[in-house]
């Protein structure tokens, strides 16, 4: 029996962790679930948004199924209290430096992209963030006042962006074996004409690349790779990048496929150990509504199944399941275009389940 921690969070958390789950639940797997507070709801029962009871059980889990974490209301909380600190430190924590997001426009979605459908049909592209270091994690870090610059005695706020040479090598060769399953294409996005992190990243790609000369390897600055991902998204195969630059174009990305709320992600560590969650956050705007999208989190459970559980067919059934409930033409609201039926979370989640049942009833 292996062991998922379930973890909802904030905002529209709870309400598409549910369906994940109840996805989960109609596969029959020898799953054990157990459940913990997270983020701004864990910081409300104890004071703390990643409470060590809550890291012990991802710790002690074989998986972590994670929802969002976020809140305006928790915008004025010192830092080190605020939800997202939750995410940012199960990441260190689990040591997850490798972040998976698939963006895959599926074939009845097209429509539904904000880019003209010929541009984004048949995409399939993945991005490779890295997820522990970079300007998200790097000290110093704080307020201050300016002693100098262009207005010195001024209160002044400042991130430090590192990244070392072995954090480079690690998340570079995930890239070169994901982009060898693939297309055998690697772009690595940085900018290297401003930053000295970007140099040694681009430095280490590049010697990298030298064990795995069947792929193609070329370089990008990240203003043009954002311009390049509307322009021409299918000339990508494989993604790697930084963990700034990685979280903006993923969510750029995420518009090429339809919507946020189709965007599944794995964070690996390097013993594909991993925390699954959607690449969206926990959109206070729509939480309690039962419009949000529950896909990506289908999806992030299916991409669970698959590197972490070794349960590939499982994996297999729900991505089936949810191209046939999209081909059935229910849509929740951020997908929904005309000509197709507007559905809520749970009716979303409900119909993946039928799709799932179904298809067992037929074979079995
Ligand atoms: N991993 C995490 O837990 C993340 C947490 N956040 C946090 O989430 C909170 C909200 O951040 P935002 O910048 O608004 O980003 P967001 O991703 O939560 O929302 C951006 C927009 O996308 C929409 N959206 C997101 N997920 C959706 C879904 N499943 N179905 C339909 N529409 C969806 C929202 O309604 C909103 O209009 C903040 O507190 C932020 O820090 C943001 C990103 C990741
Ligand atoms: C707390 C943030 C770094 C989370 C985020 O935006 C993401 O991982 O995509
Ligand atoms: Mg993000």
């Amino acid at each position: 029996m292996k062991k998922i921690a379930v973890l909802p969070g904030d905002g529209i958390g709870p309400e598409i962790m549910a369906e994940a789950v109840k996805v989960l639940n109609a596969l029959d797997l020898p799953l054990t679930l157990e459940w913990a507070d997270v983020g701004g709801k864990a910081y409300e029962t104890s004071g703390h948004p990643l409470p060590p009871a809550t890291l012990k059980l991802a710790q002690e889990a074989d998986a972590v199924l994670f929802g969002a974490v976020g809140d305006w209301k928790y915008d004025k909380l010192e830092r080190s209290l605020r939800p997202e600190q939750a995410i940012l430190g199960l990441r260190k924590a689990l040591g997850l430096f490798a972040n998976l997001r698939p963006a895959i426009c599926y074939e009845q979605l097209t429509h539904a992209s904000s880019l003209k459908p010929e541009l984004v049909a048949g995409l399939d592209i993945l991005i490779i963030r890295e997820l522990t270091g970079d300007i998200y994690f790097g000290q110093p870090r704080g307020r201050r006042t300016a002693v100098d610059g262009h207005f010195p005695g001024a209160d002044e706020a400042f991130d430090t962006m590192r990244y070392s040479r072995p954090e480079i090598e690690r998340i570079t060769h995930v890239a070169f074996q994901a982009a060898r399953k693939r297309n055998k294409r690697l772009t690595s996005v940085d900018k290297a004409n401003v930053l000295e992190t970007s140099q040694l990243w681009k430095d280490v790609v590049t010697e990298v690349h030298a064990s795995y000369p069947d792929v193609e390897l070329d370089h990008m600055y990240v203003d043009n790779a954002a311009m390049q991902l509307v322009k021409a998204p299918k000339k990508f195969d494989v993604v790697v990048t930084g963990n700034m630059f990685g979280d903006i174009l993923s969510d750029e990305a995420a518009m090429l496929t339809g919507s946020i709320g189709m965007l599944p992600s794995a964070s690996l560590d390097a013993n594909n150990k991993g925390l699954y969650e959607p690449s969206h956050g926990s959109a206070p705007d729509i939480a309690g509504k039962g419009i949000a999208n529950p896909l990506a989190t289908i999806l992030s459970a299916a991409m669970m199944l698959k590197f972490s559980l070794n349960l590939p067919e499982a994996a297999a059934r729900i991505e089936a399941a949810v191209q046939s409930v999209l081909a059935e033409g229910l849509r929740t609201a951020d997908i929904w275009s005309e000509g197709t039926s507007k559905v809520s979370t749970v009716e979303m989640g409900d119909a993946v389940v039928k799709a799932i049942t179904t298809t067992k009833t037929i074979k079995s």
